[in-house]
């Protein structure tokens, strides 16, 4: 790259998501001067078209779902949405799908915004094509940081390039719901989505290729998630896959499935999954194959390629694909390059300030579901897998006290895994209304390894669902 016309700064961030962002603002808070390279939105998927849209989506449906079943409300709440109500509300969550909110912040926190495409040119160097056509060259003193996301990925399927499916862009940003929608895929997305989408008089169908759905997570959240989804109306459907689909003239898809069944539906969408944007952001430069995820050490630290100034961080990584657990990714690379740009050691040892320990022992996530799911850490097969000897303890949360008071139908479960040989909680897993708020609880409880000994004197309140750790440990000390 000819030495003219660079612009230097000691460290570029690619891709103003939520994780870029955080990555910029640890950068700058220790004095290194950023910039950061965004091609579309900042904010990225999670603020338009991933996290903020969808809970938005999601929530008036699940209080509905609560409210019908709280005795003396209004029987109103027991009328299907307002559609173009809660569209609204998604759309203002969704800022209009604009971004000068965030770029006020990315000004006011002293950090360079370029727009454009960015992509790596070799060492510590990177070009941005601008949306007038220009090229951009930058230089790092420090380190570059790929935090360019992920996309829906789709499967190959004859005949998908015609088919115009839904990815979760248009799950999430629809401006009117489709009469039939059908969903390939069991995952976070698709329960998810099937669930905004019927409760906002789509009639949907959900296929799921395994036996359930949620699959990596425990089964009974799977279970249960079903027994609501088809209380609601939604045709869910297990074992199942695709084989072929297309869209006729009249813009209606046919959808031919592995059983023989046919399909006719207004949208179909393939929530089948994520694959990195890598593609083309220069990967070929550093020795790096496009379109790969980009795995780092627990430092955030591309090792593949030398001298510890590359970093990938969030989604692209593929450690932990949630916007929280990437902020957290974040954080810590932002310190070890605040760190290594001193010239100190950093020091990566298990739950130390430059090693991205939770990402391994105890991600949170909650589906936004009716029942939600709540879970951290190991499930019951993941530690049978592991060959790890943890007690697999269960109470029915729906018995407590607490969950009456929140919705007299209460149904749901907890799960805690109890390591035998240290007497800690290295997993858990809610499924249940309201849930989603009790998952700090088990976070804190796996990261800071806190004795099953000394839990008992964490006391919970009468009468909240909290008191499910408190059924839980009844249960251990007495099976
Ligand atoms: C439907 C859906 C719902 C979700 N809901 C939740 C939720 O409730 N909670 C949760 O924690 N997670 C949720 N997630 C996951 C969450 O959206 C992601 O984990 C999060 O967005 C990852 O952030 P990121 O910054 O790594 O990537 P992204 O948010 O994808 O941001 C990457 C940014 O990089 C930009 N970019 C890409 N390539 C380039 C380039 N070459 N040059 C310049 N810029 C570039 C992109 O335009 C984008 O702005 C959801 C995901 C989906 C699909
Ligand atoms: N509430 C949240 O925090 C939230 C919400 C949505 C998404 N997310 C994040 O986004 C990530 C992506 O979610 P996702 O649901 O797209 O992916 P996923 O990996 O969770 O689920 C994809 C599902 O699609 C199925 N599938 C894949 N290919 C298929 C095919 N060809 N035919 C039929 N089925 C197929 C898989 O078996 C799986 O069940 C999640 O891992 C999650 O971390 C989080």
């Amino acid at each position: 790259m000819p030495t003219e016309n660079i612009r230097t700064y000691d460290v570029i961030v690619i891709g103003a998501g939520p994780v870029g962002e955080n990555v910029a603002d640890r950068t700058i808070a220790a004095g290194l001067s950023t910039v950061i390279v965004e091609s579309e939105l900042a904010g990225g998927e999670c603020s338009y078209w991933a996290c903020e849209p969808s809970k938005a989506l999601l929530r008036p449906a699940l209080l509905r779902a609560d409210a019908t079943h709280v005795p003396g409300l209004d029987p109103a709440v027991k009328n299907p949405l307002d559609v173009e109500a809660v569209l609204a509300h998604r759309n203002r969550m969704s800022a209009d799908w604009k971004d000068d909110g965030q770029v006020e912040w990315i000004k006011s926190a002293g950090i360079d915004l370029l727009r454009g495409h960015g992509r790596l040119e070799g060492v510590r160097e990177v070009s941005v094509r601008t949306p007038d056509g220009d090229t951009v060259r930058l230089r790092a003193r420090h380190a570059v940081a790929v935090c360019t996301g992920s996309r829906a990925a789709l499967p190959d399927l004859p005949g998908i390039d015609t088919l115009r499916p839904w990815t979760s862009r248009e799950a999430t940003s629809a401006q009117r719901p489709p009469g039939r929608l059908v969903i390939v895929g069991a995952g976070v997305v698709g329960v998810e989505m099937a669930t905004a989408w019927q409760a906002l008089g789509s009639r949907v169908t959900l296929l799921a290729r395994e036996d359930g759905l949620l699959p990596r997570m425990e089964p009974f959240a799977g279970e249960l998630v079903t027994e609501r989804l088809r209380e609601a109306g939604a045709d869910v459907r297990f074992d199942v896959s695709v084989v072929a689909a297309r869209r006729l003239g009249d813009g209606e898809v046919r959808i031919t499935l592995s059983d023989g069944d046919e399909l006719t539906a207004d949208e179909i969408l393939f929530a089948t999954g994520r694959a990195p944007r890598s593609e083309d952001i220069g990967l070929g430069t550093v020795g790096l194959t496009p379109g790969d995820w980009l795995p780092t050490d627990d430092s955030l630290t591309v090792t593949a390629v030398p001298g510890n100034w590359l970093y990938a961080v969030g989604d692209v990584n593929r450690r932990a694909l949630f916007t929280h657990q990437g902020k957290y990714q974040a954080r810590i690379a932002g310190a070890v390059i605040a760190a290594r740009a001193r010239g100190e050691e950093i020091d990566t040892a298990r739950w130390a300030p430059h090693s991205s320990t939770a990402d391994l022992e105890a991600v949170p996530g909650v589906v936004f579901t009716d029942p939600e799911v709540a879970s951290v850490g190991l499930t019951a097969d993941q530690a049978e897998r592991a060959g790890r000897p943890v007690d697999v303890v269960d109470y029915e949360i729906g018995h407590l006290a607490g969950a009456l008071q929140y919705r007299p139908d209460y149904r749901g479960r907890a799960r805690v895994l109890i390591d035998r040989d240290r007497h800690i909680v290295v997993g858990a897993t809610f499924v249940g209304p309201g849930v989603g708020e009790l998952l700090y609880s088990a976070t804190v409880a796996i990261t800071g390894e806190v004795p099953v000994e000394r839990l008992w004197h964490a006391v919970p309140a009468f009468p909240t669902i909290s008191e499910v750790w408190l059924r839980l440990l009844e249960t251990w000390r007495d099976s």
